[in-house]
């Protein structure tokens, strides 16, 4: 895990980390908000394929910020194609983002609404050899965002959130195998999109941004299951990994489309 040097306190949280990464005030930044009325329709935009192979997925890790699910990215067999990428993108992971209360913790937010946690699937551009290439690249990166929406219990979720038991502190992996990122996905796939970057440092400028309009469900026990993983390591003090989010950043004149009339 990289060294980190920053978090989402007081003291090393979103407010601070232009210090160490000046790209934070770049001209796009990510998440945004999104003003629905303002996005354009694009006839041009292409349905999203997501085809996941479930063998692929390895392990989940606790990396101090989030938790992240991994898969094998040495094939082409988990890609995303279509939508407003052109070429095959391999997903690398997947994690999320959430709050300490139910009315905050997404990222991105909708005609100022703000979910209680938000999904992101990563994914990276082929034409590179790996994903840290692919990351210093304004095409490089295409990751899919999923709100997620206080509701009944999501039981899509429910495997990843019974895994969580097992890396409770930062540093804390297991294998996880045998998973369908796809069961996450909500029925509909129509989309926002626009380029941003990565919502942590590095911050780097090189995400295609894809935001399904439609919501999962989660419940009020299994938003408390994410609140259980801890920031800190053992023996350090504990500190509840929740409020893991970047507020929205300047738009500086970029254009939202969506995929859906
Ligand atoms: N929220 S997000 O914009 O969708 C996002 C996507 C990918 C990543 C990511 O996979 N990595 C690799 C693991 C990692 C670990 C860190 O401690 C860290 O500070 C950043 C990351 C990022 C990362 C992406 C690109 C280059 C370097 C690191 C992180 C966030
Ligand atoms: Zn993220």
């Amino acid at each position: 895990i990289m060294s980190h040097g920053w978090g989402y306190g007081p003291s090393d949280g979103p407010v601070n980390w232009c210090k160490d990464f000046p790209i934070a005030n770049g001209h796009r930044q990510s998440p945004i908000n999104i003003i629905s009325g303002q996005a354009s329709y694009d006839s041009a935009l292409k349905p999203l394929k997501l085809n996941y192979d479930p063998s692929n997925s390895t392990d989940i890790l606790n990396n101090g910020h989030s938790f992240q699910v991994g898969f094998v990215d040495d094939t082409d067999s988990s890609t995303l194609t279509g939508g407003p990428i052109t070429g095959t993108y391999r997903l690398k992971q997947f994690h999320f983002h959430w709050g300490a209360s139910d009315y905050r913790g997404s990222e991105h937010t909708v005609n100022g609404i703000k979910f209680p946690c938000e999904l992101h699937l990563v994914h990276w551009n082929t034409k590179y050899l790996s994903f840290g290439e692919a990351a210093s690249h304004p095409d490089g990166l295409a990751v899919v965002g999923v709100f997620l929406k206080l509701g009944a219990a999501n039981p899509r979720l429910q495997k990843v959130l019974d895994a969580l038991e097992a890396i409770k502190s930062k540093g804390k992996q297991t294998t996880f195998t045998n998973f369908d990122a796809k069961t996450l996905l909500p029925d509909s796939l129509d989309y926002w999109t626009y380029n941003g970057s990565l919502t942590t440092p590095p911050l780097l400028e090189s995400v295609t941004w894809i935001v399904l309009k439609e919501s999962i469900s989660v419940s009020l026990t299994q938003m408390g299951k994410f609140r259980s993983l801890k920031f800190s390591g053992d023996g350090e003090a504990h500190c509840c990994m929740q409020d893991n989010y970047r507020p929205t950043q300047p738009l500086k004149g970029r254009k939202v489309r969506r995929s859906f009339k």
